[in-house]
C-alpha cells in the first residue's frame, strides 16, 4: 500500500483560536493553563483531520514558531532571554516578542530579529550564535507530543528542523563561522534521535530545505558530515526538501546515508524520475505532489500519469505527500459560503489536500478504475477552470500587448525632476514622513465587523472612517511632520483591500494564513484576468487632503507585492500576472494624480522576498518585476513625486535593480542594520532619495531623539543630506497610539535638531556635543 503522511498542518486553528488564545494570555486575560489547553484542542483535531494519512506529524504545531521551538529542543535561546530566567514558557515568548522597558522598568529585553522563511510569507525567529554557543537538549515538548499523540491512536511522526538547516537558518552575532559549531551541534542531535526512538518513533522527518538553495563547497559538505554522524542512530530518516528543485544538490541528496528522501514534486517533478532512478534500492522516495503553498484543486489525473510509471518501479518505497507544510494555505474550504461557485469547485484547502492525497494513492493502489467517479469529477473541475471564460478579459490582454518600454519611463530624468517637485511642495531639509498605515485600533477593526456583518450602513462605516483619517491628520499635524498620510484606517491589509476592489481576485471569508506569531493574513486569490472597474482609493486620499495644507501622500500597494502576497493563478507566467496588475494599479497612479495627489507612495514590500532561492534564477524574476513596477508607476508627470517603500533590508546585492524603479524617494528598513546598509548605497553611487528608517515598529521600544540623531549622522556620512528623509522603518498598524505618539515626537524632535546643525556653523554644533 502507498503510504501518505503530510510535512505538516496550519496550527492557528479553522476560526484562528490560537491566535486568540495567545493574545489573551499575553494581555493576562487567561492563564497558562488555558492558553496550552486550547493548544491541546487544536492539536487533537489537527491529528484527527490527518487520521487517514500513513503518518501524522509531530512537532509541527507551535505557540509561535516551528524554529524558535527547534532552538529550544537544542537550548539555544538567546542569552540575553536565559539570563534573565523564569519560565520556559515565558523565556520562549521573551524570545519571541522581546519584553517593553516601558511596561517592566529594567526588565527590557530585545526580541529575536524576524525574517522570511524562504521564499514564503511566513517569518521565523532567527537563531543567535556566537563561538561560544552551546547546545543542550530539551526534548520535552517532542516527546510529551509525540505521547500524547499516541495516546490519540495515531501513528506519529516527529519533525525536525535538520542541523545543517538549523545553521543555515542563523546569524552569527560575533561574525564566526557557523559551520563551525556543526561539531558541538551533532551529539546533541544525535541524543535527540535516539530519545525519540526509545519512545517509540519509526521514521523521523528531518526538513533540510537549504537544499534547494545555492551551497557552497563547506555547507555541501556539511551535509555529509551531519548525515554521516547520524547514521549510527536508530530511527530511519526522512530527508525532507521543499520549495524548490534540487538541480545541483540532487546527487548529494540521493547519496546521504538516510532512509528517505522527500522532494517537492509540484516545483520539481522532472527530479522525480531522476531520483527513482538514482536513488539506492533500500531508500524510500516521498513525492510531494500536491501543492502545499497555493490553493488549486490538483489535476488528480496529469500526476498519475506521470506518477503511475514511478509507482510501478518503485511499489512501498513510493510514498505520497504535500510539496511543502500546509502551513502556508488555509484549513477548510468546506466553512466559505461567499465564493463564486465556479471559482469554489476549483479549490482545495489543507483539508480536501489530504483528501485528494488519499484518493491518489488509492488510485496507483487499486488503480483508477476503483476511483473512477472521484477522477471525473477532479477532471470536470480541472476543465472548468481551464476553459472559464471569467478568467480571461480580451481588453486586458490588448491593453498588455500595445505596452512599450516608455509606459515605464518618466518624462525627465531623477536630476531634473528633483528641483520641479521642490518647487511645489517646498519641503525642509531631512524631511520627516511615516510609511502609510497607524494604528488599527480594535474601533476600526469592530466597525469594519459591523459593516460586513450589515450591522453598519455604508454610509457610517465611512464617517466612521473619515473620523479616523481626521484623528490622524490632527495629530500628524500636531506632531510637525511634513509629508502626511491617512493613515490606512479603511483597510483591512494593503493586499487584501486592493484584491477586494479588483476584477479577477476572490476573496474568502476565514482563508487565514499564519504570518507570524498570532498575526494573520488572508491572501487574496488571483484566478483571472486583472482589471481595475473603478477608483479604489481617490476619495479617501481627497477626503486627507481636503483636511491639510501638508501634502497627502497617495498609498498603493505595487504589483509585485500584491503578487507574492496573494494565491497566484498557475496556469500563465508569473509575469504575465504581474504586468496585469501593474496596468490596473498604474490606472489608479494616474487617477490620483489628476486629482491633485502630489506625492503617491506605491509599496513594494515584497519584492525583495519574491527573489527566486537561486541566485541563477535572480535576473529574469528582476527584470520582469522592476519592469513592472515602472509600468505603475512611472507614467506620472515630473512634478508628481513617487515614493516606494520596502521594509526588509538586505538588499546590497539588487541595488541597480532599485536604482532601476527610478522612485524619486525609496524608504527602507535599516534600523536594525545600525544603518549598514547605507555603505552599499553609497558604494553604488544610488542617484536619488532615501529614507532610511530609524527606528524599529516591530518593537515596543519608543527611540530616543539623540539615538536617532546619531543614526542620521551616520547615514550623512554616506548620503548627501539633501536627499535624506526621516521615517519609521515600516507602517504603524499593529503600535498603539500610547506608542505611536512618544516615538514619532522623539523622531520629529531628532529632525528638527539635524536642521539646526545643518544650518548653524560647524562650532556650534561642537557645542551642543554632537559631534
Ligand atoms: N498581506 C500582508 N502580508 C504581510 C504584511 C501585510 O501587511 N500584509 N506585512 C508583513 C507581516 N506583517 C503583518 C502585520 C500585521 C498583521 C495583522 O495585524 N493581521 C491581523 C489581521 C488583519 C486583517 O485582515 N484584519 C481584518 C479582520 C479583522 C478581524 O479579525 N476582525 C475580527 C474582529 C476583531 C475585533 O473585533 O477587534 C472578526 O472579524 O472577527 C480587518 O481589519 O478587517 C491579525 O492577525 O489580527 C499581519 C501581518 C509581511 N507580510
Ligand atoms: N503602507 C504600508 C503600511 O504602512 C506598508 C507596509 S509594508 C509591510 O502599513
Ligand atoms: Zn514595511
Amino acid at each position: 500500500m502507498t503510504t501518505t503522511h503530510s510535512l505538516g498542518y496550519p496550527r492557528i486553528g479553522a476560526q484562528r483560536e490560537l491566535k486568540f488564545a495567545l493574545e489573551h494570555y499575553w494581555q493576562g486575560q487567561s492563564s497558562e493553563t488555558e492558553l496550552l489547553a486550547t493548544a491541546e484542542q487544536l492539536r487533537r483535531q489537527h491529528w484527527q483531520d490527518q487520521a487517514g494519512l500513513g503518518f501524522q506529524p509531530v512537532g509541527d504545531f507551535s505557540l509561535y514558531d516551528q524554529v524558535l521551538d527547534m532552538s529550544v529542543t537544542l537550548g539555544n535561546l538567546p542569552p540575553r532571554v536565559r539570563e534573565r530566567g523564569g519560565e520556559l514558557l515565558d523565556q520562549y515568548f521573551r524570545a519571541a516578542r522581546g519584553r517593553s522597558a516601558t511596561d517592566q522598568p529594567g526588565q527590557g529585553v530585545a526580541a529575536g530579529e524576524m525574517t522570511k522563511w524562504f521564499d514564503t510569507n511566513y517569518h521565523y525567529i532567527v537563531p543567535e550564535f556566537t563561538r561560544d554557543t552551546r547546545f543542550q537538549l530539551d526534548s520535552r515538548r517532542l516527546l510529551e507530543q509525540f505521547a500524547e499523540a499516541r495516546a490519540q491512536g495515531h501513528r506519529p511522526k516527529p519533525v525536525i528542523i535538520g542541523p545543517v538547516t538549523y545553521l543555515w537558518l542563523g546569524k552569527s552575532k560575533d561574525d564566526s563561522d557557523r559551520l563551525a559549531l556543526l561539531d558541538r551541534l551533532l551529539p546533541v542531535y544525535g541524543e535527540l534521535l535516539d530519545t525519540l526512538a526509545e519512545a517509540g518513533a519509526e521514521w523521523i522527518q528531518v526538513d533540510e530545505p537549504a537544499l534547494v538553495t545555492e551551497l557552497d563547497e563547506a555547507w555541501r559538505h556539511a551535509f555529509q558530515l551531519a548525515y554521516h554522524h547520524l547514521k549510527s542512530s536508530r530511527p530511519k530518516l526522512l530527508l525532507t526538501t521543499y520549495f524548490g528543485q534540487l538541480r545541483d544538490t540532487l546527487q548529494l541528496a540521493c547519496e546521504l546515508p538516510v532512509a528517505g528522501l522527500h522532494l517537492d514534486a509540484v516545483s520539481a517533478q522532472p527530479e522525480a524520475g531522476q531520483l527513482a532512478d538514482w536513488l539506492a534500492p533500500h531508500k524510500v522516495l516521498s513525492l510531494g505532489v500536491v501543492d502545499g503553498r497555493n490553493v488549486w484543486k490538483t489535476d488528480l489525473n496529469r500526476v498519475l500519469d506521470w506518477l503511475e510509471p514511478i509507482h510501478a518501479r518503485l511499489g512501498e518505497r513510493l510514498w505520497l505527500a504535500p510539496s511543502c507544510s500546509l502551513l502556508h494555505v488555509p484549513v477548510d474550504l468546506s466553512r466559505e459560503q461567499n465564493l463564486a461557485t465556479d471559482v469554489r469547485t476549483w479549490l482545495a484547502f489543507a483539508r480536501q489536500k489530504l483528501d485528494e492525497l488519499e484518493l491518489l494513492a488509492r488510485a496507483l493502489d487499486l488503480g483508477r478504475e476503483a476511483v473512477h467517479e472521484a477522477l471525473a469529477e477532479n477532471r470536470r473541475a480541472i476543465d472548468s477552470r481551464r476553459h472559464a471564460p471569467s478568467t480571461r478579459n480580451p481588453a486586458v490582454r490588448q491593453a498588455l500587448a500595445g505596452l512599450s518600454p516608455r509606459d515605464g519611463q518618466r518624462q525627465s530624468p531623477y536630476a531634473q525632476r528633483k528641483p520641479i517637485q521642490q518647487r511645489r511642495l517646498h519641503l525642509p531639509l531631512y524631511p520627516t514622513t511615516t510609511i502609510g498605515s497607524f494604528p488599527q485600533t480594535p474601533e476600526i477593526r469592530q466597525a469594519r465587523r459591523q459593516y460586513r456583518e450589515g450591522t453598519l450602513a455604508p454610509d457610517q462605516y465611512r464617517s466612521l472612517m473619515e473620523a479616523e483619517i481626521a484623528r490622524c491628520i490632527r495629530e500628524q499635524e500636531a506632531l510637525g511632520l511634513d509629508v502626511l498620510v491617512h493613515g490606512e484606517a479603511e483597510r483591512n491589509d494593503m493586499v487584501e483591500y486592493f484584491g477586494e476592489q479588483l476584477e479577477g481576485f476572490a476573496f474568502t471569508q476565514g482563508g487565514w494564513v499564519q504570518s507570524y506569531g498570532s498575526r494573520c493574513v488572508k491572501p487574496p486569490i488571483l484566478f483571472g484576468d486583472v482589471s481595475r472597474p473603478r477608483p479604489m482609493t481617490v476619495d479617501w486620499i481627497r477626503y486627507a487632503q481636503s483636511l491639510t495644507d501638508k501634502p497627502v501622500k497617495g498609498m498603493l500597494t505595487g504589483p509585485v507585492t500584491m503578487l507574492n502576497w496573494s494565491f497566484v493563478r498557475d496556469d500563465q507566467p508569473l509575469s504575465e500576472t504581474c504586468w496585469q496588475l501593474a496596468l490596473a494599479i498604474r490606472e489608479e497612479v494616474l487617477d490620483l494624480e489628476r486629482a491633485g495627489v502630489t506625492i503617491i507612495q506605491i509599496d513594494e514590500a515584497a519584492l525583495r522576498e519574491g527573489l527566486p532561492l537561486r541566485r541563477s534564477d535572480w535576473p529574469s524574476y528582476l527584470e520582469w518585476a522592476v519592469d513592472a513596477f515602472r509600468i505603475t508607476a512611472n507614467g506620472v508627470r515630473d512634478e508628481t513625486q513617487i515614493h516606494t517603500h520596502m521594509c526588509y533590508s538586505e538588499f546590497n546585492d539588487i541595488l541597480a535593480d532599485i536604482a532601476r524603479m527610478d522612485a524619486d524617494v525609496i524608504t527602507i528598513e535599516t534600523s536594525r542594520s545600525d544603518m549598514e546598509l547605507l555603505e552599499a548605497f553609497q558604494s553604488f553611487d544610488y542617484p536619488n532619495d532615501i529614507g532610511p528608517g530609524v527606528y524599529d515598529i516591530h518593537s515596543p521600544n519608543i527611540p530616543d531623539a539623540d539615538d536617532i540623531v546619531a543614526l542620521m549622522h551616520k547615514a550623512a556620512q554616506r548620503i548627501p543630506p539633501e536627499r535624506l528623509w526621516v521615517n519609521p522603518d515600516c507602517g504603524l498598524k499593529t503600535r498603539r497610539w500610547e506608542e505611536v505618539i512618544p516615538s514619532l515626537t522623539a523622531m520629529v524632535t531628532a529632525a528638527a535638531r539635524l536642521r539646526q546643525e545643518a544650518l548653524a556653523p560647524a562650532r556650534d554644533r561642537c557645542e551642543a556635543g554632537v559631534q
